[in-house]
């Protein structure tokens, strides 16, 4: 083991400890370490993916971790998390031999504890290797084994069973913990896909088309990050689902359109792409310094159509009196219980209460924005959730107290060829399961308001 690979373990270790203990979001603080330590790319890579693939799986682990423990030992928390690292490394990365996952956790344990430690976490790791770990086929109750294995709070695979069904809860539950392929939106302003392609392809990074978007490019093999089309701008890291979003909300060149939860900017600027940069897309966020980045983003993208600004969507009829609009976007503030591959933390931290509150403003959202759409104009809501609460219910509610509005019948017929099938659609619009299209969990729908 070089001395190198010793330290990245340590600043897992730390890394995994300041996210459980301060709450702190993954990605953030992996992002402030990798920069702050400017670690090489292929460490940078190992130390990424031992504390997000760690942190996915951690209620996996801690039952792992019960079973090799005969007593009601007190265990301090950074020694858990080590054996967590420990246990990960062995059971799902083939790279690095379990001796040396041994050998290098009881340096850890000595240098951070002391010689007792040592010994406990050596004793644990070796029964680990001799016995192998768990099998959860033996768990009867398929919730809780899928809860186990998948490493889901036992809540909400039970809500998720009660509301999809099992087969539907298992697949989401298993996707939920692979890697998600990175996919990205051209600018058209700037260089056509076609193109754009073929100069990925020269710096050797697999595309293929997207068949969500005809702006999506969906990356199967290379960092995009580093190509130097990444630094021109020419076009935006976005998911499908996400991407599906503008696509379905019928534009057209010269619309006024109103995007009342913009932040950071990512549909704003699609739709503004969508319309040539023509018409204007008034874009709002709750918070004035989000809101800014939907500002900047539109000025690294070239794009001129776009006025963003603090406010409460629930306020916007006091900014916009006499003043409607042909399209509304709410792309509300959701649980964002579809987007879990990248923020492991969410499906620890959310809990029923967070998505009873959040389906309150959403309604309130819904219910004060409503107004300002023209007669005959189109609304479109969206969630990165997947939770009825939140989803269904909320435009169940909003349609059962807003007569004037239905569910635009067109929407489904253009929905994609590959989400036609699909199980997640309803009366109330369709709900995307991340397993559908290998992308984050959405939902969303289109109403029309009779004149
Ligand atoms: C799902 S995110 C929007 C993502 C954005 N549409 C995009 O594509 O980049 C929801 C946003 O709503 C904002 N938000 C929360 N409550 C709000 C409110 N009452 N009014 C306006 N924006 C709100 C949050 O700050 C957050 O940026």
């Amino acid at each position: 083991m070089t001395k190198q690979s010793y330290n990245i373990r340590n600043i897992a270790l730390d890394l995994l400890m300041r996210i459980s203990d301060q709450g702190g979001y993954s990605h953030l603080v992996i992002d402030q370490m990798l920069k702050k330590h400017q670690l090489e790319p292929r460490d940078g890579g190992l130390l990424t993916e031992i504390v997000y693939g760690t942190l996915q799986r951690k209620l996996t682990l801690e039952y792992d971790l019960n079973t090799f423990i005969k007593s009601n030992k007190k265990i301090d928390t950074w020694v858990k998390w080590l054996l967590y690292l420990s246990f990960y490394q062995m059971k799902y990365l083939d790279k690095v031999p379990d001796h040396a996952v041994i050998h290098e956790s009881v340096e850890i344990a000595k240098r951070k504890g002391h010689k007792g430690i040592a010994n406990f976490v050596n004793g644990i790791l070796r029964s680990a290797q001799r016995d192998g770990f768990p099998d959860y086929e033996l768990i009867n109750d398929p919730v809780k084994r899928v809860s186990i294995e998948t490493s889901h709070p036992l809540w909400l695979v039970k809500r998720w069973n009660q509301q999809y069904g099992i087969e539907t809860t298992e697949q989401m539950c298993q996707t939920n913990i692979t890697h998600k392929q990175v996919s990205i939106r051209v600018q058209p302003q700037r260089i056509t896909r076609k193109q754009l392609l073929s100069r990925l392809e020269d710096s050797h990074i697999r595309v293929r088309l997207s068949s969500i978007s005809e702006q999506g490019l969906v990356i199967e093999e290379g960092n995009i990050l580093k190509d130097e089309t990444f630094q021109e701008a020419l076009f935006t890291i976005q998911d499908e689902s996400s991407m599906l979003v503008a696509e379905l909300m019928d534009l057209k060149e010269e619309m006024t359109v109103l995007d009342a939860c913009s932040a950071p900017g990512g549909k704003a600027t699609h739709i503004a792409e969508k319309m040539n940069d023509s018409g204007t897309v008034f874009a709002y966020d709750l918070h004035a310094k989000k809101a800014a980045l939907v500002n900047k983003k539109a000025k690294e993208l070239g794009l001129t159509s776009i006025q963003a600004a603090q406010s409460d969507a629930r306020k916007l009829q006091e900014k916009h009196v006499n003043h409607t609009f042909d399209r509304i976007l709410i792309d509300a503030p959701c649980s964002g219980l579809g987007v879990l591959r990248s923020k492991p933390d969410i499906k620890y931290n959310k809990t029923s209460e967070d998505i009873r509150k959040l389906a309150t403003i959403q309604k309130e959202i819904l219910h004060h924005v409503e107004p300002l759409l023209k007669n005959e104009g189109k609304l479109m809501y969206s969630t990165c959730t997947v939770d009825q609460e939140e989803n269904e219910e909320v435009i169940k509610d909003f349609l059962a107290k807003h007569p004037n509005y239905r569910v635009d019948p067109a929407f489904f017929a253009e929905l994609p060829e590959i989400l036609q099938d699909s199980s997640g659609r309803s009366e109330w619009g369709i709900q995307i399961f991340p397993q559908d299209i290998n992308s984050d969990g959405f939902f969303m729908t289109r109403l029309v308001k009779d004149s």
